[in-house]
This record gives structure tokens, C-alpha cells and sequence, in this order.
């Protein structure tokens, strides 16, 4: 587990400190993807350097396991360093070796000798779907591919931790996938702790459990995805759930309309029927969509209901752990 206690990070500008985190505090859970979103300069950088101890900061602690990172040095710091691997686009591969050279190199280092060394690169090679690429040289990989190999490179040692800043940026939305899908294996095969970093909410989308949304330097918003999906107004909602776009005159036809959050397989596919026949009344999307979160449906929908029991209706599907919003009277029912 990593935490973060009220991180306060400045540099040097050319006239005024730049303040790069503010008062930031988070929780990453041991075996968690955690993401840190934001938009350019908010900061993500930084906070991944200081969690990674590369960098110190000007107030707060990190600590890793309990442990309070603030007063290591020497021998310690360099055992707890040694937990934490960095996905470092400025580290490059080794140009003359091969994808499998590149995963080796840090247990050659560690005098990881033979069988050992093989399986595991093996293994590594394996989980960044790179096993028939093993034998190639990074001029011959895509970029994604040289990521895949840099991800490899990084879990070699078995650190506890990886902090991955801004894995997909500049590569296509396949290569991306490819990138987040040995992420989410190495939490899931390994039982890696991940902070990933990005601008991108769809990374958010695909694979992370947690987020925090970093803005100026400060944490406005952090929690399970899940959970903030389903509350009304946070940002991670408005960002990733599908976008409601109906014209008025659609919702004038029906008594009642509300917006609806449904997280899960049993919600998305049964609740908005089941309603609709229970209460004798017709029910209807009207607008929004159906994403994923993870590997969770994830659905927002205008629904229109018509009939006397609409009312009903609405707070039997909130009862059912829906998130029913803005349930405003349609015009119909305010004419009658
Ligand atoms: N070593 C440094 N020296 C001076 N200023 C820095 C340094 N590192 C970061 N900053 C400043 O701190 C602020 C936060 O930068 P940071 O790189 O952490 O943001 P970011 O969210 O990672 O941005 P991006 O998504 O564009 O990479 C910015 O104003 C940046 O210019």
C-alpha cells in the first residue's frame, strides 16, 4: 500500500515559485491499478517522481507499506528504491539488444544466472505479448512493442510497485490497448501495485480500479471509478460515462423522465424492463449509452415513463441500487 500525506511539491519559476502539487493526499491500495488524471502540467509527473523517491518534497510523507520514506538513506533507501520500478520513457531500450536482452538486462545486473534468468524473462516476454518478438531488435518493434519491452524491463527485478507516467501517450488507440492490457496483467498475474498516470479518461476506463483527478497541483476529486461513476456531478462521471443528448421535445412526451446510472451485468441488462412490466408502465430510453469499466457495464440513460405508477417505477430501480437522477417532472404531467 502506498500513501501519500498531504504532498506538497515547488520549483523555481522566473518570477514566482511554480506550486507542482499542493496538499496531496491519496491511498493506493497493495494490487491496485491506481490512475492519476489530469490535464497538462497538473502535476502527474511530479507526484510519480516523488512517490518513485527520486524526488524529495517540500511537505509530506510517502509511505510504502507503513513505512515512512522520509528519513531513508543509504543502504535502505536503495532496498526501497529497488521495490519501486519507474516506466521511464527517457530510459531507453538498449538499441544492439534484442526485446528479450532488453528484459534480461536488470538480472544479468542482479546475477540472476541461467534457467532462472531464462524463465523468467519467459514469462515476462509472455505477459507483454511479446513472445513471438523475442528475438528482435527495437528498430524492428513498433513503438507500442518498445513500450511492451520497457514494461517487461521494469518488472524484471519483481519490484512491489510500478509507476507508469503517461504510458500511452503518442501512440495509436490499438498500441494503447496492447500497453493498458499488460498493465492490468501485471497487477492481476503478479500482484504488482500500480500508479499510472495519463491525460487520457478512456485510459481511466479501460483498466483503472482508482483514480484521483489532479488539477493545479491539487487532488479535486479521488475514489473507486465505480463509485464515482454513480455520483452525481464528480467529474470522473461526466468525463466517462456515456454523454445524454436528447432534445426536449422527446422527454415532453413521457410523464416523468430521469437519468439513470447503472454499474453491473444484472442492472444493465434486467432493471429498466423488469420495471417497466412490474408496474404496468411504458418505459423508454430516451437518450445516452452503455460503456465499460474495466471489465463492468456501465450504463447512463434518459429514461421517459409513462403510466400512473412512474413514480414507482423510478424509485423501485433506485432501490435496486440504481442511481436515479434529476428526476424532473416531465411537461406533460405539469399540464395535467
Ligand atoms: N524539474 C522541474 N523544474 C521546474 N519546474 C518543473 C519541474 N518539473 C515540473 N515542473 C513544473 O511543475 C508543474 C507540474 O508539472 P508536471 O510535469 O508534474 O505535470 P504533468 O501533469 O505531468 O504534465 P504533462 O501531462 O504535461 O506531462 C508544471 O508547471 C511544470 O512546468
Amino acid at each position: 500500500m502506498i500513501t501519500v500525506e498531504n504532498l506538497t511539491k515547488s520549483f523555481p519559476g522566473k518570477q514566482n515559485p511554480v506550486l507542482a502539487l499542493r496538499d496531496v493526499s491519496l491511498e493506493v491500495g497493495a494490487g491496485s491499478l491506481y490512475g492519476v488524471v489530469g490535464p497538462g502540467k497538473s502535476g502527474k509527473s511530479t507526484l510519480a517522481r516523488v512517490v518513485a523517491l527520486q524526488e524529495k518534497p517540500d511537505r509530506g510523507t510517502v509511505r510504502l507499506d507503513g513505512l515512512n520514506t522520509a528519513g531513508l538513506d543509504g543502504r535502505r533507501l536503495r532496498e526501497v528504491r529497488r521495490q519501486l520500478a519507474v516506466l521511464d520513457a527517457n530510459q531507453p531500450l538498449h538499441a544492439e539488444r534484442t526485446a528479450a536482452g532488453n528484459v534480461a538486462a536488470p538480472l544479468e545486473q542482479l546475477g540472476v544466472e541461467g534457467p532462472q534468468r531464462r524463465s523468467r524473462v519467459g514469462r515476462l516476454l509472455d505477459l507483454a505479448g511479446l513472445t513471438q518478438r523475442a528475438a528482435q531488435r527495437p528498430s524492428e518493434l513498433t513503438e507500442g512493442q518498445r513500450r511492451r519491452v520497457a514494461i517487461g524491463r521494469a518488472l524484471a527485478a519483481g519490484p512491489a510497485v510500478l509507476l507508469a507516467d503517461d504510458p500511452t501517450a503518442g501512440i495509436d488507440a490499438d498500441e494503447a490497448g496492447a500497453v493498458l492490457t499488460v498493465l492490468d496483467r501485471a497487477r492481476a498475474e503478479l500482484g504488482v501495485t500500480i500508479l499510472l498516470t495519463t491525460q487520457d479518461a478512456s485510459v481511466v476506463r479501460r483498466v483503472c480500479d482508482d483514480v484521483a483527478v489532479l488539477d493545479s497541483g491539487r487532488v479535486v476529486e479521488h475514489g473507486s471509478v465505480l463509485d464515482l461513476l454513480a455520483s452525481p456531478g464528480s467529474r470522473t462521471a461526466e468525463t466517462l460515462l456515456p454523454a445524454i443528448d436528447t432534445p426536449r421535445a422527446q422527454s415532453a412526451r413521457y410523464d416523468r423522465f430521469a437519468d439513470v446510472v447503472l454499474v453491473g451485468f444484472a442492472a444493465v441488462g434486467a432493471l429498466l424492463p423488469e420495471a417497466g412490466s412490474r408496474f404496468g408502465v411504458d418505459l423508454a430510453t430516451i437518450g445516452g449509452g452503455l460503456t465499460r469499466v474495466g471489465d463492468t457495464p456501465v450504463a447512463r440513460f434518459r429514461v421517459g415513463v409513462n403510466g400512473k405508477q412512474a413514480d414507482s417505477a423510478l424509485a423501485w430501480i433506485a432501490d435496486r441500487g440504481a442511481h436515479v437522477t434529476h428526476p424532473i417532472e416531465g411537461p406533460k404531467s405539469v399540464a395535467a
